[in-house]
């Protein structure tokens, strides 16, 4: 062989492995996962179950835009691992739910995926035996089995909405939904969002841009044209109409937390100034606690003073991360305690019903 034979020969093998990697899809590997009809009709919701969640949606609707003047407190774990005490959790939050109804509306956090920094376990979607296997036609299962079983209870129910693939199998028994710090910029969440028939909360961004979740609230609001997936889980293109009941969440930054009454006064006054409606929802958690659980109290008890003192109308909502025990425990499937989380650290179950008691005797003339 010459020398420039072989560079030829060189030059072909480098061009046909080029060729090979340009179709990114032979690089991936891909397993089916049923559509969301399949699983809703496996799965179904009873049309008295349906009912209710139309209603929880209207309450919220109504408390965002003022003619209901009751507080909406989005409760529970950071993420959802076990649904045995998610349960346990859900039936206590139903129980309190009938002390505080007249001046409270309790709604469980729900929350099946998680966006992490970098990163981690993704939630129980991504991976519901908790050991990397990643078994997510389970995972969608599970998702959808308990919240039919915690909306079963009663309770309206809230989630993050990650992956708008999602969507399609849960939003149906949803009654409020959170577009995440790191997602509120993504046009592909506002598109989304603008297509869901659910009240929205846009965070704002991780840096504590308010700009970023006002941007999201405005374009989820219009309609939009975009690829999706219908309910067979065929691609298709997908026209909304845009959803009127998105609003900001409030959950602190790098430059710190953003709950207080200055902060709520300027944000309002941006809302006001982009011709939006004043509806905001405080996130207790995140940098709003500096990431110490220990300081949502604090936040919260903040958050009834600006509503019940300076009688700030503007704020409808107020979060909680919160699980039957206090803390948070490292991921390891064989020795995990009952009732911790397994992501951000919450407060237990005695510190939630206390502080809500004690906001609903605030909130009482
Ligand atoms: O609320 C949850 C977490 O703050 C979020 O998922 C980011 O988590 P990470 O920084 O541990 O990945
Ligand atoms: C991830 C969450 O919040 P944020 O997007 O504010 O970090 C969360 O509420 O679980």
């Amino acid at each position: 062989m010459t020398a420039n034979m072989a560079i030829l020969q060189t030059t072909e093998i480098t061009e046909q492995r080029d060729i090979s990697q340009v179709d990114i899809a032979q690089s991936q590997s891909a397993r089916p996962l049923p559509s969301p009809q399949t699983l809703k009709s496996e799965l179904l919701a009873t049309d008295a179950l349906l009912q209710q969640v139309a209603g929880h949606r209207r309450e919220i609707e109504a408390i965002l835009n003022g003619t209901d003047d009751r507080l909406m407190v989005i409760t529970g774990p950071c993420s959802l691992h076990d649904p045995e005490a998610a349960l346990e959790y859900g039936r206590k939050l139903k129980m309190l739910q009938a002390q505080v109804e007249d001046k409270m509306l309790l709604v469980m956090r729900c929350y099946f995926e998680k966006p992490r920094t970098t990163v981690g376990w993704k939630g129980m979607l991504y991976d519901p035996s908790l050991d990397g296997s990643h078994d997510m036609e389970t995972g969608l299962k599970s998702a959808r089995a308990l919240l039919l079983e915690l909306t079963g209870l009663g309770l309206p129910v809230a989630t993050e909405a990650l992956n708008p693939l999602a969507m399609p199998y849960l939003s149906d028994l949803l009654s409020w939904v959170a577009i995440g710090a790191r997602t509120s910029e993504s046009q592909i969440h506002r598109e989304m969002v603008s297509g869901l028939g659910v009240p929205t909360g846009f965070k704002n961004g991780t840096d504590g841009s308010l700009e970023i979740a006002l941007n999201g609230i405005k374009s989820a609001m219009s309609p939009h044209s975009f690829l999706g997936m219908d309910g067979q889980g065929q691609i298709a293109m997908i026209e909304t109409s845009g959803n009127p009941d998105a609003h900001v969440v409030l959950r602190g930054g790098k430059g710190g937390p953003n709950y207080d009454a200055d902060n709520v006064a300027s944000c309002e006054a941006a809302l006001s100034k982009a011709g939006l409606h004043a509806a905001i929802v405080i996130d207790c958690s995140h940098e709003n606690s500096g990431k110490d659980h220990a300081r949502q109290g604090l936040v919260f008890e903040n958050v009834v003073a600006q509503l019940t003192v300076r009688k700030t109308s503007a704020i409808k909502g107020v979060m909680l991360e919160s699980f039957l025990k206090e803390g948070r425990q490292n991921l390891d499937k064989d020795d995990l305690e009952y009732g911790v989380s397994i992501t951000d650290a919450c407060i237990n179950w005695e510190e939630t019903a206390s502080l809500i008691l004690s906001a609903h005797q605030s909130l009482c003339p």
